[in-house]
């Protein structure tokens, strides 16, 4: 049985350059599934390209029609890849107002990714007096303020205010609860509208999003409950505590 000296001597300049390739693939793979690099950006396709040409030379010293084709094929699916990759980064452009929700709700999705979401919801002008929920009843849509202020009512009480950049709807996103809360403009208010039922199938289909915009709804809620402990305790200042 030859020993592993021998089998490395045995090998040539083809054999040494398909042996990379061949490690280059296993190791672009592995990375992707521990999660070290994306399938979407330049290096996973530029390597797997690079692979690919590298096995595909090594077969010139041992044609196989097979190995050859599926080098081939691999090769131009890296280069469309690439070319994907370069389109969305030199040619997809949001508008400031998208660009806006994008950072605020997806901001690690591609500009491609979120220009789909983006497509999926609407940008309105909202008069004062709209309500955009209503306590007790379902979400239709949710919302992000981009301009303007609206007031959190309970039981018809004003409880906090809320302006650019909070999310509107959020709490029962994920279960379709009654909402907790009326939400009503107190001014013109520029807003970002998308139905609760379609923002929550593209979330499930795109987990990257949902992790996105769980982590926004996170956010959102502490800046909220901050808000509302702050409210709560100097409405009790006079050394009151509530019961249970
Ligand atoms: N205390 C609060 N402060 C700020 N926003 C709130 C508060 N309570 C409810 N909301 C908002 O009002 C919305 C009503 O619908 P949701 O319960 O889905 O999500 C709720 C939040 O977006």
């Amino acid at each position: 049985m030859p020993n592993i000296n021998e089998l490395i001597g045995g090998l040539d300049f083809l054999d040494g350059v398909g042996t990379a390739g061949v490690l280059a693939y296993v190791g672009a793979y592995l990375a992707l599934q521990l999660g070290v690099v994306k399938g979407d950006v330049y290096i996973f396709p530029s390597v797997n390209l690079a692979a690919s040409l590298a096995v595909l030379f090594s077969l010139t010293g041992d044609f196989n029609p097979f190995s050859v084709t599926i080098e081939i094929c691999w090769s131009v699916i890296s280069v469309i890849g690439i070319t994907r990759i370069y389109i969305i980064h030199r040619f997809v452009r949001l508008t400031e107002e998208e660009a806006e929700v994008a950072r605020r709700i997806v901001p690690s999705l591609k500009k491609d990714s979120a220009r789909r979401l983006l497509k999926l919801g609407r940008f309105t002008d909202a008069d004062e007096g709209t309500i955009l929920t209503e306590q007790g009843k379902s979400v239709v849509d949710v919302a992000m303020i981009m301009g303007g202020l609206c007031h959190i009512e309970r039981n018809g009480k004003h409880i906090a205010s809320i302006s650019v950049g909070a999310l509107v709807g959020e709490l029962t996103l994920a279960t379709g609860a009654p909402s907790t809360a009326t939400v009503r403009c107190v001014v013109p208010s520029r807003l970002f509208l998308i139905s609760r039922n379609v923002l929550w199938g593209f979330l499930q289909r795109n987990p990257e999003a949902m992790a996105d915009m769980e982590r926004s709804i996170a956010g959102d809620l502490r800046l909220k409950l901050t808000d509302t402990s702050t409210r709560l305790s100097s409405a009790l200042g006079d050394g009151s505590t509530l019961s249970n």
